[in-house]
């Protein structure tokens, strides 16, 4: 039995996401979802909470066949105990997968098997996109999983990252 581990902001899910669970889905048995800077929404770069990305993710990955944990992990002020608070809130895993330099860097030195993927058509499957195309009207739907745009409607998403945008002194 293998448990994987993939961190991300998630904000939102995006079919990028997507794809890559899809991927790891040939290596491992069960695969624990971390959503990074749990403790940040409402701003334009962080426009949803930890409790909204766990019910984007969930629901999107319902009809995946691999047992999947959503984990809200809180940003910490020191980069070098990061690994062991990670740790500390997951279940057990056997290897970390992410295209994060940091996130890379920070598992290789505590010693755990970390696995980069390619990146799916990365021009526009980036978190960044798909919010710009929300605070501008514009197709964001078609980045995301379906259950996405259920949830960012069930949540008035768009109007809060619009109001966001408007108001904001948030980086994107
Ligand atoms: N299109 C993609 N294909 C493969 N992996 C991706 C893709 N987009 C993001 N990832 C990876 O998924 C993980 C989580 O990504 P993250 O939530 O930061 O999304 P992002 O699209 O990079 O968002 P943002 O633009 O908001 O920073 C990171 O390791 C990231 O490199
Ligand atoms: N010191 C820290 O709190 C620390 C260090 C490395 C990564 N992280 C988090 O891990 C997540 C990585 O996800 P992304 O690949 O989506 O950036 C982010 O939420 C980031 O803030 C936090």
């Amino acid at each position: 039995m293998t448990r994987g581990f993939y961190i991300g902001r998630f904000q939102p899910f995006h079919n990028g996401h997507h794809n890559m669970v899809a991927q790891i889905a040939d290596d491992v048995d069960e695969l624990v979802l971390g959503i990074g800077s749990a403790d940040d929404s409402h701003t334009v770069r962080n426009p949803f909470t930890a409790g909204e990305r766990i019910m984007m993710i969930t629901k999107s990955l319902v009809n995946t066949d691999l047992v999947t944990y959503a984990v809200p992990i809180e940003d910490l002020e020191r980069n070098s105990v990061w690994v062991s608070h990670v740790q500390s809130m997951s279940p057990d895993f056997d290897v970390a997968y992410s295209n994060n330099p940091l996130v890379i860097q920070l598992f290789r030195e505590a010693g755990i098997e970390i696995r980069q993927s390619p990146m799916f058509n990365r021009d526009v499957l980036e978190g960044t996109e798909v919010r710009e195309r929300m605070i501008n009207d514009d197709d964001w739907q078609s980045l995301v999983p379906g259950a996405v745009t259920e949830v960012v409607d069930e949540i008035g998403g768009i109007e809060r990252i619009q109001m966001i945008s408007d108001s904001d002194s948030n980086g994107r």
